[in-house]
């Protein structure tokens, strides 16, 4: 009850904010030809018509309704949770919101996700940004990471598997999965091995998550509330492990490059600045935050997509074999492995292209924009979106069917496939999650087939893409194949 009516206050308080600051705003813009649209009502704007349409499992459904209603192809203008949005629509607005990148525009992400994760990669811009990404790609990126890391990644996700999946008859995938990707995160990053430590990570960790698509509410009760707790307790779990690590690297006890949080503590920018703890630690919540739920979101969907083609899970475990049969029994997957499997990974790219896992994100632009002839204001923040460029005939023939082949030879044009966005904010974790779902999928499609318990089962964007029920399955296990431990 009390938090009802701290909810119903607040907002009263914003709403008055609110129409001050659009008196303000409007006054400012009176004279400018601001792209068309609605900024719908006051404070959340348009926002509740945006989510609906994730929860609807149809995300394009916002974008398309107000190009049809404002009769603009290539840019509208909304408002969401109290922000003047730009939309800009299409492989013309991706490519040009990737290419201004700290010339027009500058990343930016809604307010939660700016309080709960502090300062780091992503709420930092200009050089330091610049330094940061390239600090984190010398570590994540496919020279480094990929080469190195395939055999580690094998050897989590086969002990995942006799753990989590073997003996199982029915499993619930995007449970089961989260355990794995958050698990493999911390052994990567962290060189966390104590099950009941990553577990009790983990338990944060999901309270964490909660909040970041929230309203900023810190009052005892709300979720934004408890995931700033959550946060502020996995920073000093974080802050004991990094502690330790640079006394064992003092003592030569641990090497630069063992892992992630090694990494970090040994890299200092050209004025030989070190990261502070604190920074180090933002860091690894934001990557553990970014690398995990993406990933365990697009094995869930490969797998609900696999059981729903039959002939295509056919043509992967035929893949996956070959590799399986070259190999030694026991032999780790190699990064040559991880090269072969050509057609999986057409799958994969297939299955993002259908759900992205990450619909789209924002910008700030950092001047007055002129944009397919209107003006996009100082300040106003743009989105693109990748459900949009996926799921337009234009951009992809037939584009409800189901088509590996799209991703053979050239692949498809530029800017209209865009899971893992593009330009000097692209993903990080590009090379990252390729590795993890190729390891992953090699298990596991040669050691089960699977049946889906609910047929049909819901895809809701909230704000990534999840089987409504998390998709539970029956497990049917092959026997015993060469190669395998
Ligand atoms: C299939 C899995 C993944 C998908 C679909 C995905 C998607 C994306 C997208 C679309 C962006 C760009 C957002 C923007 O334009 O502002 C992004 C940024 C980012 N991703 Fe991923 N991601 C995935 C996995 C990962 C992994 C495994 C990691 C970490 C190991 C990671 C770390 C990051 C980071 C740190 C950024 C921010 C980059 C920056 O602002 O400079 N991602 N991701």
């Amino acid at each position: 009850m009390i938090q009802l009516l701290t909810t119903i206050l607040l907002f009263i308080i914003l709403y008055i904010f609110y129409n001050v600051y659009r008196s303000q705003i409007s006054g400012s813009t009176s004279k400018i030809n601001l792209p068309p649209g609605s900024f719908g009502w006051p404070f959340i704007g348009e926002s509740l018509a945006l989510l609906r349409a994730g929860w609807d499992g149809v995300p394009e459904r916002f974008v398309h309704e107000r190009i049809e209603k404002h009769g603009s192809p290539l840019v509208f203008k909304t408002s969401l949770l109290g922000d003047h949005v730009a939309v800009l629509c299409g492989p013309a607005g991706n490519k040009f919101l990737f290419g201004n990148e700290n010339k027009l525009v500058a990343a930016w992400w809604p307010l939660p996700v700016r309080k709960l994760f502090g300062r780091c990669l992503i709420t930092i811009r200009g050089d330091e940004a610049k330094w940061m990404r390239k600090m984190l790609l010398s570590y994540l990126g496919p020279d480094a990471f990929a080469s190195h890391y395939a055999a580690t990644m094998d050897v989590v996700t086969r002990r995942h598997i006799e753990l989590h999946w073997r003996g199982m008859e029915e499993v619930n995938v995007y449970q089961t999965v989260k355990v794995y990707a958050f698990e493999l995160a911390c052994r990567l990053f962290l060189s966390l091995e104590d099950p009941n430590h990553i577990a009790k990570l983990g338990l944060l960790f999901n309270i964490f998550l909660k909040g970041i698509v929230e309203l900023p509410i810190d009052i005892p009760g709300t979720r934004f509330y408890s995931s700033k707790r959550a946060a502020a307790a996995i920073r000093t779990e974080l802050t004991t492990v990094i502690k330790a690590r640079r006394v064992e690297l003092e003592e030569g006890k641990a090497s630069s490059s063992q892992d992630l949080l090694s990494h970090m503590l040994s890299s200092s920018d050209e004025n030989g600045k070190y990261l502070t703890e604190m920074e180090i630690a933002n860091n690894i919540l934001l990557l553990l935050f970014a690398g995990h739920d993406t990933s365990t979101v697009t094995i869930t969907l490969v797998m609900k997509g696999l059981s729903e083609h039959p002939s295509v899970y056919d043509k992967v475990l035929k893949e996956q074999l070959e590799i399986s049969k070259a190999k030694e029994v026991g032999e780790l997957l190699k990064w040559e492995d991880i090269q072969k499997m050509r057609y999986t990974w057409t799958v994969v790219c297939e299955f993002m292209r259908q759900n992205p896992p990450v619909t789209g994100a924002f910008r700030e632009a950092l001047v007055d924009i002129e944009y397919a002839g209107y003006t996009i204001p100082k300040g106003w923040k743009l989105y693109w979106s990748a459900s949009l460029a996926h799921k337009d005939e234009a951009n992809f023939e037939d584009v409800t069917r189901f088509d590996p082949s799209r991703f053979e030879g050239a692949g498809p044009a530029p800017f209209t496939y865009v899971p893992f966005g593009g330009g000097p904010r692209m993903c990080l974790g590009k090379e990252f999650s390729r590795l993890e779902v190729l390891a992953f999928l090699h298990n596991i499609v040669t050691s089960f087939r699977w049946d889906l318990l609910i047929p049909d089962e819901k895809i809701e964007y909230d704000p990534m893409a999840t089987p409504a029920n998390g998709l539970p399955i029956r497990l049917y296990p092959h026997k015993p194949i060469y190669g395998k431990l």
